[in-house]
């Protein structure tokens, strides 16, 4: 059998012109893993009120953050692509869940290749069902529909693997040394709390009352969103070996009226500007590419917001990007697979 990789991430619009950011949109929250209501309400609240007034507010948002070559979420995913296929001997192609860059045509382009054996990697350290699941079914669909011949397999949420927090770590001790700094605040995106308890694989355990998501034990908590982007921070703070009260968890970007999980990021950052936190540095883990969640909620807003409430230095740091040992890491990961498999056929 032949082998190929599949790298997934989020997507963007083509432009930042609102009818692209329209079209991108539409597609994304009708995905009934994003807004998980029944179609008739979904289709009215997403055609009938969000794209209504949203796109024109986000396609000024993207004009703000977007480079001479694109989005920065796409630009920065075609360069740890092209790295990671300098660094391993199988095809690696990339693919968007939403927009131009459909996993159909990933998925096309490997087969064009000759591949019929493919690993997707979705670029999500945290298990969330707009994210990992939404891919994993797609991808499901899509090979039933068009690619029967081939065998796919996806990489798991990897929020617990040694060399992702690792990675992780040292790319915060980087921007963070030699800068003081008074607290460091984990700032992940944000989900409806309900999608915490549609993913809970405990029979009815998890009733967010913030004891069953920060228990240890990563089986129970294989779906479980909130655990995960918990554990991340854990980990990370006990690598960078961070005192207590130095360090929070965070999520952002909530949209709509429903409750989402809690601490809200913008709130957060309120809060300590007004409790006389002068330093502030926050990273921004459910994102392994700088988009336009991080690039303008975070460093543009965020900042915005602690400077207005007293805060001074509002620092930032990138996400993994095309980090040379981040495009190690996935190879080693790619390596691995393609090593167990072999090792699995020659038995
Ligand atoms: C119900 C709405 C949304 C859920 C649930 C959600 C989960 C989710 N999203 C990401 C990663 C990204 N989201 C991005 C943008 C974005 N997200 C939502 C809504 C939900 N996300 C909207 C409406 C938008 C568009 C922009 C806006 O209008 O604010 C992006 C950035 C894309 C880019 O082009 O730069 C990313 C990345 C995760 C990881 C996640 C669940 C864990
Ligand atoms: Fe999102
Ligand atoms: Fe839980």
């Amino acid at each position: 059998m032949s082998k190929g990789v599949l790298l997934v991430n989020l997507g963007s619009p083509d432009s930042t012109n609102p009818k692209d950011v329209k079209k991108y949109l539409g597609e994304f929250l009708m995905d009934p893993r994003v807004i998980d209501l029944p179609l008739w309400a979904r289709t009215l609240l997403v055609k009938g009120i969000i794209l209504n007034t949203r796109p024109k507010k986000s396609a000024a948002a993207y004009q703000k953050i977007w480079w001479e070559e694109g989005s920065p979420l796409i630009v920065l995913s075609e360069r740890l692509q092209k790295k990671v296929q300098e660094r391993v001997d199988i095809p690696v192609a990339l693919a968007m869940r939403y927009g131009s860059m459909t996993l159909k045509k990933g998925l096309q382009s490997l087969v064009d290749q000759g591949v019929d054996e493919i690993l997707t990697i979705p670029l999500y350290p945290q298990f969330a069902m707009a994210t990992t699941e939404t891919i994993d079914v797609k991808v499901e669909e899509l090979k039933n529909e068009f690619f029967p011949q081939l065998t796919i397999k996806s990489l798991p949420a990897f929020y617990n693997k040694p060399e992702y927090i690792e990675v992780l770590s040292k790319s915060i001790a980087e921007k963070l040394e030699g800068l003081e700094y008074e607290h460091l605040l984990f700032s992940y995106h944000g989900v409806p709390e309900r999608h915490i308890r549609k993913s809970d694989i405990t029979n009815g355990n998890c009733k967010m009352d913030g004891k069953c998501c920060f228990k240890k034990g990563s089986k129970q908590h294989e779906f479980c969103y909130r655990h995960q982007c918990e554990m991340t921070t854990v980990q990370v703070a006990k690598n960078l070996k961070l005192k207590n009260g130095t360090y929070s968890t965070s999520f952002q970007s909530r949209l709509g009226f429903d409750p989402w999980l809690k601490p809200y990021t913008d709130r957060t950052i309120e809060r300590m500007g007004k409790e006389g936190v002068k330093k502030m540095a926050i990273v921004t883990p459910a994102f392994v590419s700088d988009c336009l969640e991080t690039l303008e909620e975070i460093a543009m807003e965020g900042e915005e917001i602690f400077h207005e409430v007293g805060g001074e230095t509002f620092t930032t740091i990138p996400c993994l990007n095309e980090r040379d040992d981040w495009a190690d890491v996935l190879s080693k990961w790619v390596n691995e697979w393609v090593d167990v498999e072999a090792a699995v056929v020659s038995e």
